[in-house]
């Protein structure tokens, strides 16, 4: 949905000369009369749209000039990451959507300045995220969704590796799926917070579509399903529905479902449009998930945090004391604090039989003060609080 904002220009950029777009294109079966009477129109708006494209690409360059300038103002710095400001990107996009009078949507005007700031980054280096591989996984979308297409996308075999290869520093970033709407959290990813000193600074949530591929594209060659737990589960009932007699094969990514959907008439897999282009796979059915806001929320891991962007997301490791009451003392202050709890996860702590983790998100940065005393408060009562990140809370 288009933003409600004021729709105005930029201090100091001069826009394209106003003129009225033409009316909409006649109804089919009169094709030919109706091009010959726009022609002029036609011309008109493509002298137009020819003069609002140079403007923007004056514009793009300048702006790239003085993100380069920005760079240089931050010293002497060597790897991308040294410039790499997740905050401001988040304030740039918080933004253009407030500016947004349509008539595109706030998506994609959000994925169009994305671009131009990932290639504004990219002037110093692409970044490099690990991510779980291979091409054309949803964790790759995530990645391109965050960073933009100008970031260097790392694929790698699993959650654990994308840990190893931030902390290793082979990867600037790494970006791991951490909950899906409707199946709920992965808990690997939570897993590895318990041991890794990463630390998560953003998150991004992606609309999850799923397709039926195959190479022939129909349905009825399919004796075998591949795809992974997640993706199965995600689409059971049209499964049952259309193919339940078929086999299904569990994989460890979509991308390795497609991959090895290729090789085989009777086979198919569940996974993105992405994977299905990358394979060369044709879809049979699709979008196939049971839920139509089916949404997975990743997150992004380095190795440091990043000053507060005005709207902020907290994630906290608690261990709490066994005794009465410790959870209830725990998330109180939160309460009191006026701080907005988003999610509360329990997982074995891995320290001794029946002891629990609590990882628990909530609105802020460890930056502000309502913050610090909230988590002053909770280390009263825990028997420790491992901060996991303060990120912006993802834009669109
Ligand atoms: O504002 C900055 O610090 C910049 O480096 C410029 C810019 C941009 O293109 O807007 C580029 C990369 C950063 O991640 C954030 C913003």
């Amino acid at each position: 949905m288009a933003g409600k904002g004021r729709g105005k220009a930029a201090a100091g950029v001069r826009p394209a000369k106003a003129g009225k777009p033409p009316k909409a294109a006649a109804p089919a079966g009169k094709v030919k009369a109706a091009k010959d009477a726009s022609g002029p129109a036609l011309a008109e708006a493509r002298q137009r749209i020819d003069h609002i494209d140079l403007t923007i690409q004056t514009l793009i360059a300048e702006r790239a000039r003085w993100a380069q300038h920005v760079g240089r103002a931050k010293g002497p710095l060597k790897p991308a990451l040294d410039y790499y400001r997740p905050e401001r990107e988040a304030q740039v996009l918080r933004r253009v959507v407030d500016r947004n009078d349509g008539p595109l949507a706030d998506e994609v005007l959000v994925r169009l300045f994305r671009e131009i700031m990932s290639a504004c980054l990219a002037q110093q280096e692409p970044l490099k995220i690990g991510f779980l591989g291979p091409e054309g996984t949803f964790s790759q979308q995530a990645v391109f969704k965050h960073f933009g297409h100008s970031a260097h996308g790392l694929p790698l075999s699993s959650i654990e590796e994308v840990f190893q290869e931030v902390e290793s520093r082979n990867a600037d970033f790494g970006v791991v799926p951490v909950e899906n709407s409707g199946q709920g959290t992965i808990q690997v990813t939570l897993d590895m917070f318990l041991t890794s000193s990463l630390k998560i600074c953003g998150e991004v949530e992606l609309r999850v579509h799923q397709y039926m591929l195959s190479r022939s594209g129909h349905l009825e060659d399919v004796e075998r399903v591949y795809a992974h737990p997640q993706s199965l589960a995600q689409c059971k009932a049209w499964l049952r529905q259309h193919l339940p007699k078929a086999e299904k094969i569990p994989t460890s990514s979509n991308a390795e479902a497609a991959r090895r959907a290729r090789s085989a008439d009777d086979a198919a897999a569940i996974a993105g449009q992405s994977a299905g282009h990358v394979y060369g796979l044709k879809a049979i059915a699709g979008p196939i998930e049971d839920r139509p806001d089916n949404t997975t929320r990743f997150l992004v891991l380095g190795r440091e945090l990043f000053p507060p962007s005005g709207n902020d997301r907290t994630s906290v490791l608690v261990y709490v004391k066994d005794q009465p009451g410790a959870l209830y003392n725990v998330l109180r202050p939160l309460a009191e604090h006026g701080l907005s709890m988003n999610r509360i996860e329990s997982r074995p702590a891995h320290q001794g039989l029946w002891r629990y983790a609590f990882f628990i998100d909530f609105g802020g940065h460890v930056d502000d003060e309502p913050v610090r005393r909230a988590l002053r408060d909770i280390g009263e009562w825990a028997s420790e609080v491992k901060i996991l990140g303060s990120y912006p809370c993802a834009v669109l």
